[in-house]
């Protein structure tokens, strides 16, 4: 993720800040997306996650530096759209318009938007032409709403908490078919969301914010490499917490320790080693940061 490694980054940023009156909202923030990668923006209410995307769709003015596919999107912020795609909550169409009229706005308003694609992945559903957003099911607006997204051939998606309001069945389903149905090596994904859990498979990258600031940027074999947790067996649990995990819980009355590049070699004679789940990840990391 670093920019000078990555001449071809979709989105590369460079000491972004935004300040809201006296608040800082995005503090020098830097970090590289390349293409092909599905990045998580991860960070607690009021960090700086939604700032960023509005930064990234050049919808907010800010200082620094911001290419996205080669364009400033404070400048540029037409030709740009032209390949990106933008979903904040799929919860929010309105309730009076029919599938067909949906069908009709995006072809209107987006030039990559193929009518055809969108019809076809309609007709794998039980949705109807004429049927409207009130009538539907919460899974099947989820399912007008990724025809739509599935069937714009955009370069770079940008899903800000996409799934909210949505049960979980339907939140795994809108992940699972966005893998399937729509990613691609030429497409980038950016996405925010609090259900962690829930994307954490489709990630390649992870990016936590606090505070406006990046605190943590990497692909998730780097984080695979880098984090470990171990559920130390009781006689050793002085000596690794000597070492100074970067978390400790206790689970089922077994402590749990989370280090942050730790010789795994040695973490193992403690007990049982796995890599962390990002939600455990992020807490531990979150904990660290000044508040
Ligand atoms: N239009 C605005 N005017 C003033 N302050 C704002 C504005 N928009 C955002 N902020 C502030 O900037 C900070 C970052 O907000 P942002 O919406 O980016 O956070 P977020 O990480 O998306 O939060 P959430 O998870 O709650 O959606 C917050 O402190 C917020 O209060």
């Amino acid at each position: 993720m670093n920019a000078e490694l990555n001449p071809d980054a979709v989105i590369t940023a460079t000491g972004i800040t935004k300040r809201y009156g006296k608040h800082t909202a995005l503090d020098n923030v830097s970090f590289t997306i390349g293409a092909g990668r599905i990045v998580g923006l991860v960070g607690p209410n009021g960090s700086g996650k939604t700032t960023t995307l509005k930064a990234i769709l050049g919808l907010t003015p800010f200082e620094g530096g911001l290419s996205v596919l080669g364009r400033d999107p404070r400048t540029e912020r037409e030709l740009l759209m032209n390949d990106v795609c933008f979903i904040a909550d799929v919860a929010i169409l309105p309730k009076w318009l029919k599938v067909k009229d949906a069908i009709d706005f995006v072809a209107g308003v987006h030039p990559r938007f193929d009518r055809a694609r969108a019809e076809q992945y309609i007709a794998t559903t039980k949705l109807t032409p004429n049927m409207k957003v009130a009538a539907m099911s919460k899974g099947m607006v989820v399912q007008l709403h990724l025809a739509l997204v599935m069937a714009i051939d955009a370069k770079l998606l940008v899903l800000d908490e996409p799934t909210l309001g949505l049960d979980i069945l339907y939140r795994k389903q809108f992940y699972q078919n966005l893998l399937e149905d729509y990613f691609d090596e030429q497409k980038t994904i950016v996405i925010t969301t609090h259900q962690i859990e829930e994307v954490e498979h489709i990630l390649s990258d992870l990016m936590f914010i606090e505070n406006g600031r990046i605190v943590l940027a990497a692909s998730m074999d780097e984080v695979g490499e880098r984090y470990a947790e171990v559920m130390v067996e009781p006689q050793f649990v002085a000596v690794a917490s000597a070492l100074g995990p970067i978390s400790q819980r206790t689970v089922f009355g077994k402590s749990v320790m989370l280090f942050d590049r730790a010789d795994r070699t040695q973490l193992a004679t403690f007990g049982e080693v796995r890599t962390p789940s990002v939600a455990d990840l992020f807490v531990a990391t979150m904990k660290g940061q000044p508040q």
